[in-house]
C-alpha cells in the first residue's frame, strides 16, 4: 500500500473531484458517511456522550458534517469549534450551516473558554487539525489538548492526530492529541510507523474513501506500506525438478568465542528461510557445537581458536551474510578488510561487520553494489551519524543508501529498508522479537532468500516481512516474554505458508495496524 504525503493527498482529492464532477463539499459528505458508519456500527445506538472537538479547517468540516449524522440518528452528542483561527474553510462553513439548520449550535471555544466536563466513559472525537497543520499550535490550544487527555476517555482523532504533522516531528509531546485510534482517510500516514510519532496513536484503520483510482496507482510513492499484498507478488515459487543445486548456497561468517549461538541462529535461519545449502564460517571453537547441534549445515573454520582473522575458504556461495557474533579484534578487523578487497560475491552485512564499517569507513568503498546492511539504530547512528528527528534520520539514511549503493534495513518496531529514494515500511512483527539473536536470524533470512535468487532489494523487504510474521506466528504460543530467536527461526515456514491463507473475513474495516504498546 503507497504512503502518499499530504501535498500528493490534497492534489488526489483535486484529481477525484475533477474526475468525478463532484463538489470537494460532496467528497467530505462521503467521508463523513464513512465517519458516521465506523462509530455507528460500534456503538449500536448506546446513550454515549460523544464530544466532538472541531477545528476551522476541513477537519473540522469532517467532524461537524459528522456531528450532523449523529444526531440524526438520535446520539447524545456536544460539539464544540476550537476557533483557533479567524479563516474558517468553505466546506467546514457550508457543514456548519447544515448544523445549525438542525438546531445545533456548537459551543464555540478560544482562549477565554472554560473548558467542557468530559467523563471516563464518554467518547471523544479529534477533528481539530488535520494533515494541514502547519505550525505549532497556540498555547491555549495545547490546554485543550492536555484537559481532552485528562478526560481519559476513549480519543478517535480523524485522520490524523490533531497536532502532528505529515513530514516532521512535533517538538512538544504535550502539543498533540494521542489518540486511542485513529481513522486515516484512503492511505496511511507516514508518521504513524516512526517511533518519535507513532506514540501518538494507539491503532489506525484505514477509511477509503473514494479518492481516484487512477491518481493512486498511477502516482509513485517516497514510502510503501508493507503487507501480505505486497510481498505475494514477490515470492519465487518452487520448481517441480529443482533440486538442493539450485536454491542457492548461503555462507555465514561470524562468530567469536562465547558468541557462537548468533551464527548457528543464522546459518539454521538462512536454511529454513530456503537456501539449498548453508555453510558457516567460524573461529575453531565453533566447529564442535556447530557440528553438534546443526547437522544439516557444513562448517568451515579459520585457524585462529576464537576470532576470525583470515576469512579463507575454496568453497563457491552464491551470497554471504557476515558480521553475527563476530567481535572486533583487529585481527578480525584485518580479516575483514582483505575479505572485502577480494570478495565478489553478493553481501549481507550485520552486527559487528557494520561496526568495523563504521570504524574504517573506508571499508564502505569495498562493499559490493546493493549489498543489504541490517542495522539497529545504535549501529545505524556510527554508519549516518546523529539525527536531529525521525525524518533527519530517512533523509541521512536514503543518502546513504545512494553514495554506497546499498540496501539500509533500519531495523525497529517498524522496519523500514530504504534503497536509492524509497522506503518500504514493514507492517509484521511484535513487541516479543526484542530479545537477543532475532536480528541474526533476520541476517539468515536475508542471506537464504538472496541464495534463492531474490534480488537483495526483494530479499532484504521480503525476509523483513517473514521475520516479523514468523515472530507473530510464534508469539501466539509464547506471549511475548517468552518468545526467543529460536521461536522464530522454528516459525519460518509458518510464516511462508501464511502468505497464501484465505485471510480472516473483517468486512467492515480496511487495513489496520496497531503500535506495539
Ligand atoms: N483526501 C482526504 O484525505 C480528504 C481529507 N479531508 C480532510 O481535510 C483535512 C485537511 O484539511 P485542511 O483544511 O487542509 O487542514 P486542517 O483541517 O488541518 O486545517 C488546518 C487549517 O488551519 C491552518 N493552520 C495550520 N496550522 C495552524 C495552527 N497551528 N494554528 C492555527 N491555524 C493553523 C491551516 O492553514 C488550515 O487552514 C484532512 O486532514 C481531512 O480531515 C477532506 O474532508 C476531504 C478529503
Ligand atoms: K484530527
Amino acid at each position: 500500500m503507497k504512503i502518499f504525503s499530504a501535498e500528493q493527498i490534497y492534489e488526489a482529492d483535486k484529481a477525484t473531484i475533477k474526475k468525478n464532477s463532484i463538489s470537494s463539499d460532496q467528497l467530505m459528505e462521503g467521508v463523513a458517511v464513512q465517519l458516521f458508519n465506523w462509530l455507528h456500527l460500534r456503538i449500536q445506538g448506546a446513550p454515549v456522550k460523544i464530544h466532538l472537538f472541531c477545528g476551522i479547517g476541513n477537519n473540522g468540516g469532517d467532524g461537524i458534517a459528522l456531528a450532523r449524522h449523529l444526531q440524526e440518528h438520535g446520539y447524545n452528542i456536544a460539539v464544540y469549534v476550537v476557533n483557533y483561527s479567524k479563516k474558517r474553510s468553505d466546506d467546514f462553513l457550508v457543514n456548519l450551516d447544515r448544523l445549525k439548520d438542525r438546531k445545533i449550535w456548537p459551543e464555540f471555544l478560544d482562549e477565554s473558554s472554560v473548558l467542557p466536563e468530559i467523563g471516563r466513559d464518554d467518547i471523544i472525537v479529534d477533528a481539530i487539525f488535520g494533515i494541514g497543520l502547519n505550525r505549532a499550535p497556540d498555547a491555549w490550544v495545547v490546554n485543550l489538548f492536555e484537559h481532552i487527555q485528562k478526560a481519559q476517555a476513549f480519543v478517535l482523532s480523524v485522520d490524523i492526530p490533531s497536532g502532528l504533522y505529515t513530514d516532521k516531528v512535533q517538538r512538544d509531546e504535550k502539543s498533540v492529541v494521542k489518540a486511542n485510534h485513529t481513522l486515516s482517510f484512503q492511505v496511511p500516514k507516514l508518521v504513524f510507523f516512526l517511533p518519535e510519532t507513532g506514540i501518538f496513536t494507539e491503532q489506525w484503520e484505514v477509511l477509503e474513501i473514494g479518492l481516484d483510482p487512477e491518481f493512486l496507482v498511477n502516482t509513485e510513492t517516497d514510502y510503501e506500506l508493507i503487507g501480505k499484498n505486497e510481498m505475494l507478488p514477490v515470492y519465487i515459487p518452487r520448481e517441480k525438478f529443482s533440486h538442493k543445486g539450485t536454491h542457492g548456497h548461503g555462507l555465514i561468517i561470524g562468530g567469536s568465542y562465547g558468541k557462537m549461538g548468533a551464527v548457528h541462529l543464522a546459518s539454521k535461519a538462512c536454511l529454513h528461510a530456503g537456501s539449498g545449502l548453508v555453510t558457516a564460517f567460524v573461529p575453531k571453537c565453533g566447529y564442535t557445537p556447530l557440528q553438534t547441534n546443526f547437522p544439516e549445515a557444513m562448517v568451515l573454520t579459520d585457524t585462529d581458536e576464537n576470532h576470525i582473522t583470515k576469512i579463507d575458504f575454496t568453497i563457491d556461495p552464491t551470497v554471504i551474510g557476515i558480521g553475527v557474533g563476530l567481535g572486533k579484534e583487529a585481527s578480525t578487523v584485518k580479516a575483514l578488510d582483505e575479505f572485502l578487497s577480494a570478495n565478489k560475491k553478493p553481501l549481507v552485512i550485520d552486527a559487528d561487520a557494520l561496526n568495523i564499517l563504521s570504524e574504517n569507513k573506508e571499508l564502505l568503498k569495498k562493499i559490493p553494489a546493493q549489498t543489504v546492511l541490517t542495522p539497529h539504530p545504535k549501529e545505524l547512528e556510527r554508519l549516518i551519524g546523529k539525527w536531529k528527528d525521525d525524518f533527519d534520520k530517512l533523509k541521512k539514511a536514503k543518502a546513504f543508501s545512494k553514495e554506497y549503493d546499498c540496501v539500509l534495513v533500519i531495523k525497529g518496531s517498524h522496519t523500514i529498508t530504504i534503497y536509492d529514494d524509497k522506503g518500504y515500511v514493514n507492517t509484521t512483527g511484535n513487541p516479543g522479537m526484542g530479545t537477543g539473536g532475532t536480528g541474526d536470524v533476520l541476517t539468515g533470512m536475508i542471506t537464504g532468500l538472496i541464495a534463492q535468487g531474490y534480488n537483495p532489494l526483494n530479499a532484504a523487504v521480503f525476509g523483513v516481512y517473514l521475520h516479523g510474521r514468523a515472530g507473530d506466528i510464534a508469539v501466539e504460543k509464547t506471549g511475548y516474554q517468552a518468545l526467543t530467536a529460536s521461536h522464530v527461526v522454528d516459525a519460518i515456514g509458518l510464516a511462508f505458508m501464511d502468505l497464501f491463507a484465505q485471510p480472516k473475513n473483517r468486512p467492515d474495516q480496511g487495513e489496520s495496524g496497531a503500535s506495539p504498546e
